[in-house]
């Protein structure tokens, strides 16, 4: 009887201190959830990746990932450029380590269609415009290539909105894919998506551009004929052959012209490709003011890295390290016998006048 007294107020006291026990680890929880919450950890932006120091090729390859549905999915990584990777839905329980940029963090932010685009040209500066738009705080940009509009098309809008980035009311959703500017059914398609979407162009001298263009093929296919032997119908005659792809990506008044019967030339901005390399503050400061927005990206953004031999950020977003872009941007060209140049120049001489005329522009090119 005695013993029965002296346990019973233990029982009592040990259940009262495993309610305190449960009310402060539910209060754990709850603590934890609102810090997860308001520091956006529940919200990663999966089509997004943080610009660090390492080549494009090393902080991209090693995985891709969208969300659809609650469910991550890992792109396969198909390669079309140094920088261009496309996603395609094989499922992955691996989590994400990809991590947002500026926003997405709020949770007012949602998946829209692009209000302006990249559309080219390929080795035209594309990849150098985009990481230095990114460091706008309204700017929005998915930094794989989509290629909706030449290769994915018929996987929708909604496949197409689904990849882009999270953007808040205000921000500019932008993706950039250099093939849009030269494949025959993109202006259409683009114009069926949005009437108003803004067209960016980096351009750059045909001829630097066609060596360019050259040099990443052979570095990936070393076996392939000589540039002068690709670049000649005939070699006797010089005549030459402007259906090869790095010389008739050159012919700008054309795939220009193309744009131009869907969208009037105030909605295509054209970039200087030399000029992005000379002075990519005043090239910034002009499509910060095609794009609408505040002239917040500026010449204390960038330095000269003379190793490199290009403008690199000073603290790229997402880090506090300087960074240039991936080696295989600004490489050393293929060598070309100087007389093809001058050949080639000539060949592209009337076509640049055409192309200044139509863009209002002259780029200089000799
Ligand atoms: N800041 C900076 N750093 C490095 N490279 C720069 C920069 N600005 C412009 N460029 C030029 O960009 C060229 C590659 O163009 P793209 O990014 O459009 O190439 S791609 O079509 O996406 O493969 C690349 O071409 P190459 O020099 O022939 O390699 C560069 O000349």
């Amino acid at each position: 009887m005695s013993a029965f007294h002296h346990n019973s107020p233990t029982d009592r006291d040990i259940r009262r201190v495993l309610q305190k026990l449960l009310v402060m680890l539910s209060l754990g929880v709850i603590c934890v959830s609102v810090f997860y919450f308001l520091t956006g950890c529940c919200e990663s932006d999966l089509t997004e990746y943080t610009i660090s120091n390492r080549p494009a090729r090393e902080f991209l390859l090693p995985g891709w990932y969208h969300e659809r549905n609650g469910t991550f999915y890992k792109d396969v990584v198909t390669v079309h450029d140094e920088d261009g990777y496309q996603g395609a839905g094989e499922r992955s329980t691996k989590t994400p380590d990809l991590v947002t940029n500026n926003s997405g963090t709020d949770w007012t932010a949602t998946r829209r269609l692009p209000q302006a685009l990249i559309i080219g040209v390929k080795k035209g500066g594309t990849r150098a415009l985009l990481e230095f738009l990114r460091l706008h705080p309204d700017i929005r940009a998915l930094g794989s290539e989509p290629h909706f509009f030449d290769r994915h098309y018929a996987r929708g809008l909604n496949w197409y909105r689904s990849m882009m980035p999270k953007a808040l009311d205000g921000q500019v959703v932008i993706e950039k894919t250099p093939r849009y500017f030269v494949t025959m059914e993109t202006p259409g398609r683009v114009h069926s998506m949005s009437r108003d979407v803004k067209l960016i162009v980096v351009v750059r001298d045909p001829v630097t551009r066609a060596i360019s263009d050259y040099t990443q093929i052979i570095s990936k296919t070393p076996n392939i004929p000589a540039f002068e032997t690709l670049a000649f119908k005939n070699s006797t005659n010089g005549e030459i052959d402007d259906l090869w792809s790095p010389l008739w990506i050159g012919l700008y008044a054309q795939h220009l012209e193309r744009w131009l019967a869907w969208f009037p030339l105030a909605q295509i901005h054209l970039v200087s490709g030399e000029g992005l390399i000379s002075d990519p503050a005043g090239e910034l400061g002009k499509v910060q003011d095609f794009l609408g927005l505040q002239r917040i990206v500026t010449d204390k953004h960038f330095y000269f890295n003379k190793t490199k031999g290009f403008p690199c950020l000073k603290k790229p977003e997402g880090s506090s390290k300087p960074h240039c872009l991936g080696k295989t941007k600004g490489r050393i060209h293929a060598p070309i016998d100087p007389d093809v140049i001058q050949r080639l120049r000539e060949f592209y001489r009337p076509h640049n006048r055409r192309f200044y005329q139509m863009a209002g522009q002259d780029f200089g090119w000799q």
